[in-house]
Order: structure tokens, then C-alpha cells, then sequence
């Protein structure tokens, strides 16, 4: 049951939305929060133990921010090049006209395709081009408290008392499943090279750097796939604590539609907004991490001294502040680029801060940031039409913008990797490398699996072996190759 508070709450804004819904002719969303004990909920389970093919979202911030969303109350769904301004307009709509009941307004979740213009392939079929969605049900624990945020659309037929129960039941149902999350099973995980697969990426780095060698690009980020197969379905809430308790750095996301769930743990900002006050960041050039304090500040070393990677580097920090300037009335940013220490891997990092001029929407400039050369390319066009051409791939939303909004417009949206998409015993990991003039196709390859393994050990491969063994130029067998 909810908290009869919550329930007085509940009904109370569910009435003022009917009214509102008259008045205007349109839905409304309606929402009511209370404060719950976070120490009752531990949300990886909690996005867990959804019912099966229910919607579900799970978000875990650098912070202590978390929530998790289950089923939606409202969404917005957009197609094409015009994605980010068509939920940005959507949401604007919705978030003025919600009724609130409570501290805690409406929080809204969401998605985009890398590039709407590559045709969906089967296994992205669930998640199209942009989705907004505010969940019915909202566990959101922040600065040591929490809150259920519960929220319905309704509109002027709405049967208020009808909806009251119907969400009480729900509710109820879903606190019982809290209590038995799933099952931590071991799914026995395999990782396979699809055979062809090492070959392909050697001849797509190299001609990306033959195009980069004719002047026709700078840089452009190139990716790849591995398949990971399961003895049974694999146990999500497991990964997600894993990837939670192994990424301190990282923000975890979990996106489950239609019974595929996207979800990973990103290092990369893409934009926060909060009251005008903005974050980014360039977040490009990689190497992995030594097996000691003097190794590993021996490679961070090398790594801040290589030119490629300060070159790949430079791009996006460029790009970042030129696409920022128009938006900003401040824009402060690291002088030299420093390092951002993963488990796996470091990366060079510039933290770009500073103050939106009023009016700007965080999801339209999110639309204007993305893609950033960390995961596009310089220039841009040209960059996606080689993508288009030549990386064998559908990326989906790996890559794109992933986040949360309020109703003031305060949110934050992450680059979506190190990442993957589960799909009941099936897991397809995703990881791709920024190419400059001089990039190599067997250091690029060895940077993909160290940027897999993020993913790969929370699945629960233990060994995702990164070997410094060269690549064949030529490969003709036809048997899988573990990695
Ligand atoms: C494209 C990815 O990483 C980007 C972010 C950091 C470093 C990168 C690099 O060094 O290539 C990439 O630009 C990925 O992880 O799939």
C-alpha cells in the first residue's frame, strides 16, 4: 500500500490534472511524492525485480543521486534528424502543465538513436530514434533522502477514483516483487569473435586513416561488436550491482523496452544543468592502466605525452566550445587536459563549466553537442557519411545521449558507453576509439577490449584476456576465436 499520505496526495493530484484536462482540452500529468527511508530500497534489485516486459529505468549518478522508474505513466517518442527539438517541445508542453502534489515533481527518462538516418536493425527494435519517458512509478534517493514520485496522465473522462485504485494495486504488486529480485543464478557467460570480425576492423581503421591521410577528415571514431552468450537469462540486477560497485567514476544506466535492456557505465558527461549553471566535458584519447603505481604513472605519462592522442584530444575540446558559445554567458575550462583514471583504462580528460543564457533547453543542447568527436568525428559530416558507409554496424543508442529532466529543465545527460544491450541469454557489447592521422589498427584493437571489459567482467567473464598479439592482416578460418 501506498503511505496514506502519498494515497491523500495522489488522489488530490489526480483530481486537479482532471480539472486542468477540462480546461485546457488536453492530458495532464499528474504527480504526487512522499518521503520514504532510502535504506528500504536497494535499487538495482528494485529495477531487478520488474515484472517481465514492464518498462523499466535505472539510474545511478557519480553522486549519491540514484532512481529507478518502473511502467510509464507518460511518453514522448520522436523520429529523425528533428529528435532532440521535437521531445525538448514535447516536454516543455507537459512539464508546465503538470500538477504537482508533494517536494518532488515528475522526472522524466530518456534515449536517442546515434544517427536516425541508419536504417534500425532487429536488435534495436524496441528503442526508436528519441523516447522521453516519465515512469509511474519513481525510488529517487538523493543527498541521503528519498521519495516515491508517483504519476498518471489524465484527461477529461479520466475516471479519477478508478485510476486512484488501479494505481494502488500496481503499486502494491510491485513492492512484493521488491522482495524477491532475480534469481543471481550464474549464466555461465561466453564471449566469441564472430571470425570475420578482426579482419573487417583492421580494414576499417585502415582506410578511415587513409581517408584521414587524403585531407577529407580529421578524426573519426570508429566501432565495433562482441556477442557474449548465456546458459540461462541473464540476472540483470547482479550486473548492475557489479557495474555500480566496480565504476566509482562512471554513471550507470539501465534502459529495459519490450524485454531488451540497454545499460552501462559511462565515464563521459554529455551536459548537467542545474538553475542555468552548466558541466561537460572532452573525454578522448585512452590507454590502458599498468599493473602498478609506477607503471601505470609511467602509461598516464605516455599517454598525456602522445601527440595522436592529444590530437584526437584537441578536436573534441575545440568542437565542445564552439558548439557551447552561442548558449553561454560563461564557459570556464581545465588549461591543459588532465587524467581520468578507470579501473581498465585512463583517458584524457577537459572539464568545461560555466552558465547557459536563460531560455536554453537542456535537451536542445544536448542535441546540439551530440554527437561530439569522442564518438563522431571531425568534420562531422563527413564523418558520419564514412560511418555510413563503411562501419558494418547499427549502433542504436550506444554512443547517443542518455539521461533524465525535471520539470525546471535541471537534468543530466551521459554518453552511452561502455555499454551493452541484453536481450534475454544474449548480450552484444559495445566499444569504439577516436582515429587521428597515425592511429594503428592493433593498438586500436586492443584499446576496444579494454574498453569491453567494462561490461564483459559485470556480465561476469572473469578473463576477457587483453593480449598485445598482432593482428593477421589476412584471416581466412572460419571457427569462432575466444578473445
Ligand atoms: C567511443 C568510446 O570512447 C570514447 C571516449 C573516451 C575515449 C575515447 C578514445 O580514446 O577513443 C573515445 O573517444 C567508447 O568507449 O566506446
Amino acid at each position: 500500500m501506498l503511505s496514506d499520505f502519498l494515497a491523500i496526495r495522489l488522489r488530490e493530484a489526480l483530481q486537479g490534472a482532471r480539472r486542468q484536462a477540462e480546461r485546457h482540452g488536453e492530458t495532464v500529468l499528474a504527480t504526487a511524492s512522499a518521503p520514504v527511508e532510502p535504506s528500504a530500497f536497494d535499487l538495482p534489485s528494485l529495477f531487478a525485480s520488474r515484472p517481465k516486459r514492464l518498462p523499466a529505468f535505472l539510474w545511478l549518478g557519480t553522486g549519491d543521486h540514484g532512481m529507478v522508474g518502473l511502467d510509464v505513466a507518460w511518453e514522448a517518442v520522436a523520429q529523425g534528424e528533428e529528435r532532440f527539438s521535437a521531445i525538448a517541445a514535447a516536454w516543455r508542453r507537459t512539464a508546465k502543465n503538470a500538477v504537482v502534489s508533494g517536494e518532488e515533481g515528475p522526472v522524466a527518462l530518456g534515449g536517442f538513436r546515434f544517427d536516425p538516418r541508419r536504417p534500425t536493425s532487429e536488435l534495436w527494435r524496441g528503442f526508436p530514434d528519441a523516447v522521453l519517458s516519465v515512469p509511474r512509478f519513481v525510488l529517487r534517493l538523493r543527498h541521503g533522502r528519498g521519495q516515491v514520485i508517483v504519476s498518471d496522465a489524465v484527461d477529461h473522462a479520466t475516471d479519477i477514483e478508478a485510476r486512484f485504485t488501479a494505481l494502488l494495486d500496481a503499486w502494491s504488486r510491485l513492492r512484493e516483487l521488491n522482495r524477491n529480485p532475480d534469481s543471481t543464478e550464474s549464466a555461465m557467460p561466453e564471449l566469441r569473435e564472430r571470425p570475420g570480425d578482426r579482419p573487417a576492423w583492421t580494414a576499417l581503421v585502415d582506410r578511415a586513416v587513409a581517408t584521414i591521410g587524403r585531407g577529407e577528415l580529421e578524426k573519426v571514431v570508429v566501432a565495433r561488436t562482441v556477442d557474449m552468450t548465456f546458459s540461462a537469462p541473464v540476472p540483470t540486477g547482479s550486473v548492475l550491482d557489479r557495474l555500480r560497485d566496480a565504476n566509482p567514476k562512471a554513471s550507470v544506466f539501465a534502459f529495459e523496452r519490450h524485454g531488451a535492456c540497454f545499460a552501462g557505465a559511462t565515464p563521459e558527461t554529455l551536459l548537467t544543468m542545474e538553475n542555468h549553471a552548466f558541466q561537460t566535458m572532452a573525454l578522448a584519447g585512452s590507454i590502458g592502466r599498468g599493473a602498478d603505481p609506477d607503471e601505470d604513472g609511467r602509461a598516464g605519462e605516455r599517454l598525456l605525452g602522445s601527440a595522436k592522442d592529444r590530437r584526437e584530444h584537441r578536436l573534441v575540446v575545440e568542437t565542445l566550445r564552439r558548439a557551447l558559445e552561442p548558449f553561454c554567458t560563461e564557459i570556464h575550462t581545465d588549461a591543459a587536459p588532465t587524467l581520468h583514471k578507470l579501473p581498465r583504462v585512463q583517458h584524457l580528460m577537459t572539464r568545461f563549466g560555466g552558465r547557459v543564457r536563460g531560455g536554453t533547453s537542456l535537451i536542445e543542447l544536448v542535441g546540439r553537442l551530440h554527437p561530439t568527436p569522442a564518438v563522431g568525428g571531425v568534420s562531422l559530416e563527413t564523418a558520419l557519411d564514412f560511418l555510413r558507409r563503411h562501419e558494418d554496424l547499427d549502433r542504436g543508442w550506444y554512443a547517443s545521449p542518455v539521461g533524465w529532466i525535471d520539470t525546471d529543465g535541471n537534468g543530466e545527460f551521459m554518453v552511452a558507453l561502455r555499454s551493452a544491450l541484453i536481450d534475454g541469454r544474449r548480450a552484444t557489447l559495445f566499444a569504439g576509439c577516436g582515429l587521428v592521422a597515425g592511429s594503428e589498427p592493433d593498438s586500436e584493437y586492443r584499446e576496444t577490449l579494454l574498453k569491453f571489459v567494462t561490461m564483459a567482467d559485470a556480465l561476469g567473464l572473469r578473463e576477457l584476456a587483453v593480449r598485445a598479439v598482432p593482428a593477421p592482416r589476412t584471416q581466412t578460418g572460419t571457427r569462432p576465436r575466444p578473445l
